[in-house]
């Protein structure tokens, strides 16, 4: 019998990173860990063979602290990627289901409460928001906290997970509500695909730093792409946190690296004077 590898992801029990691992890695077992960073730290220790975290959501775009960490401290390939609809649930403690239109404070992830902005600007303009690393953080801290009247906004199962009522059902303003996670593993290790699942698509992420003070440069490298007609399905800048007007690129591109196109690309790239580092090159697929 093979060992089961062990997947970190961004806890407690019940977040929407988990129903990520449990799709992609039915067998596997999840480890959940506290913060973005702590799960990309188990993948450089070797607590586990790879990480699971959110990377950008379609209301709230990036997940900074994700990038980030992935830019600057800790390096990692992207070995897949997955997206996830997401629907968002606010929840009380049972003993307080009389009054939770009274909730003084309601307790959430940042991406969570403003992907209900428009519900919570209408419903709850007086409460006050308290951000927490997860929406499961946010359900748990509910379900110890009884006495006090206050709301968490997470998914289902962390409604049944930590016996707590929902009192208002699909709260997230927009109906196209998804966010994509990724699945990062640990540079030097081999590829391995999450599961047999059927991918929807290809993609390569690169970071690209341009060469300073360049008049067009950024218009040079997306030409790189155009000319081969390589589609781009993202392009993100970060700062570089050297100076203000220092940024990195994260372009991602609807093809896989072993395509001639690719390299080719990156070539012109680097012949430029940029610098490029491929962060992943990887199979996508897609949560119901
Ligand atoms: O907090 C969670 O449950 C997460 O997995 C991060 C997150 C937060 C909001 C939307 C999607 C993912």
């Amino acid at each position: 019998m093979t060992e089961k590898r062990k997947i970190a992801f961004l806890g407690p029990r019940a977040t929407f990173t988990e129903s990520a691992v449990t799709f992609l890695f039915p067998d596997e077992v999840g480890v959940a860990y506290q913060t973005i960073p702590e799960c990309m730290d188990a993948i450089q220790a070797g607590e586990v063979e790879v990480a699971v975290v959110p990377l950008e959501n379609t209301i709230e775009g990036s997940v900074n602290l994700t990038l980030d960490y992935l830019i600057h401290e800790k390096p990692a390939r992207i070995i897949a990627e997955l997206t996830v609809p997401i629907r968002q649930q606010l929840m009380v403690h049972p003993d307080n289901t009389m009054r939770w239109n009274d909730v003084n404070c309601i307790y959430s992830h940042s991406h969570a409460i403003a992907q209900c902005h428009k519900f919570l600007h209408g419903q709850f303009n007086q409460t006050n928001y308290e951000y927490m690393t997860s929406t499961g953080a946010a359900a748990k801290y509910v379900s110890e906290h009884p006495k006090e009247n206050i709301a968490a906004i997470a998914n289902e199962l962390a409604a049944k997970e930590y016996g707590l009522t929902i009192v208002r059902k699909d709260i997230h303003d927009y109906e196209n509500n998804h966010t994509r996670f990724v699945v990062l593993q640990k540079e030097k290790h081999s590829i391995s695909p999450p599961s047999n699942l059927s991918p929807v698509g290809q993609k390569t992420t690169l970071m690209i730093t341009l060469p300073s003070d360049q008049a067009g440069a950024l218009h040079q490298v997306l030409s790189a792409f155009a000319w081969r007609k390589l589609n781009l399905s993202k392009i993100e800048s970060r700062p570089m946190k050297t100076g203000l007007g220092n940024y990195f690129f994260i372009i991602d591109i609807d093809a896989i690296l072993d395509e001639i196109l690719v390299p080719g690309a990156i070539a012109e790239l680097e012949a430029l004077g940029c610098s490029v580092t491929i962060l992943g090159s990887y199979p996508f697929f897609h949560a119901n």
